[in-house]
C-alpha cells in the first residue's frame, strides 16, 4: 500500500501532472484544508481532478491515524513545510505503507525568492500565534529574530492560521510593536504570494501596523541587520 504526500503549491495551476496522477491512482484522496489557506479552496481545486476527494481537517491530520487504503494526501505548498505531515508520514511508514513525497513550491520558498534576499542567508523560521489565555507569544518571535540577527541572517515570521482565524500583517505588527526596537525596524510584508492579487510592501513595522494588505494568508520577512548591496538595491528598486 502506498501513502503519497503531494504538494499542491500555492495555487491550482501549481498542481502538476505528477500530483494529478497520484490523485487519480490512489484508492482514497484526502485534502488538507487546515494547515494553510489556498485561493478558491484546495478542496475545490482537487475535486476538479477527482470528485470524491475527502476533506482532511485538523482532527484527520493530527488525530489518530485513520487510513487503511492506498492514500494520496494533497497538501497546500510543500508537504514537508509543516510538521504535522512528517509525523503522519512516519506513522504510515511504521504501519507498513511505502511512502512517497511529491515536492512543490511552499510559502517559505516563495517568500525567500520574492524578497530578493540571498537564499543562503535565511535563519530559523518562527510562527507568531495569537495570545492565548492572556499569554503573549511575541517574546519567542523576538528571540528568534535576535538570534538570527546575531548571525546576520534574515528571519521569516509566519502568522497563525486555522479555524478561519488567520492573522494579518497589521495584527502581527501591532503585537510585535510591543518591542520598540522591532517597531522601528523595516520589514517586508507579503500577502497572498503567487495568488492573482499578491501584495508585497516594505515599511517600518509601525507603518505596517496601520496598512491594509487585504485578506490572508500573510507573512513577514525581517532582513538581517547588514545587507549585501544587491539585496539593498533589490528592496529599494523592486519591492518599494
Ligand atoms: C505552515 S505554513 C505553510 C505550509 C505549507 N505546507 C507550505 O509549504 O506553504 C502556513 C503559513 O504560511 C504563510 N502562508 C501560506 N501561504 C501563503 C501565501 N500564499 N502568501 C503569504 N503567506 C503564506 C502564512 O503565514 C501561513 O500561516
Amino acid at each position: 500500500m502506498k501513502f503519497v504526500l503531494a504538494g499542491a503549491g500555492l495555487r491550482c495551476e501549481h498542481l502538476n501532472e505528477r500530483v494529478k496522477r497520484a490523485i487519480l491512482e490512489a484508492e482514497e484522496v484526502w485534502v488538507d484544508t487546515y494547515t494553510s489557506p489556498f485561493p478558491g479552496g484546495l478542496l475545490n481545486c482537487v475535486k476538479g481532478v477527482r470528485e470524491d476527494a475527502l476533506e482532511a481537517d485538523r482532527s484527520v491530520l493530527e488525530g489518530p491515524f485513520r487510513f487503511s487504503k492506498s492514500v494520496t494526501l494533497v497538501v497546500p505548498g510543500d508537504p514537508m513545510a509543516a510538521t504535522a505531515h512528517s509525523a503522519l508520514l512516519l506513522e504510515a511508514r511504521r504501519r507498513g505503507y511505502s511512502v512517497q513525497i511529491i515536492s512543490n513550491v511552499s510559502a517559505l520558498q516563495a517568500a525567500r525568492s520574492k524578497s530578493g534576499l540571498s537564499q543562503y542567508r535565511f535563519g530559523k523560521v518562527v510562527t507568531l500565534m495569537y495570545p492565548k489565555e492572556g499569554i503573549s507569544f511575541t517574546e519567542s518571535v523576538y528571540n528568534v529574530i535576535k538570534d538570527n540577527d546575531s548571525m546576520n541572517l534574515h528571519t521569516i515570521v509566519l502568522l497563525e492560521t486555522g479555524y478561519g482565524r488567520d492573522m494579518t500583517v497589521p495584527e502581527a505588527a501591532r503585537l510585535l510593536c510591543e518591542y520598540e526596537e522591532l517597531c522601528d525596524r523595516r520589514a517586508i510584508a507579503m500577502a497572498r504570494l503567487c495568488w492573482d492579487d499578491e501584495t508585497i510592501k516594505v515599511a517600518k513595522l509601525r507603518e505596517l501596523a496601520e496598512s491594509d494588505l487585504g485578506g490572508p494568508p500573510h507573512l513577514l520577512v525581517f532582513p538581517s541587520p547588514k545587507l549585501h548591496p544587491i539585496e539593498e538595491e533589490f528592496i529599494e528598486a523592486v519591492l518599494k
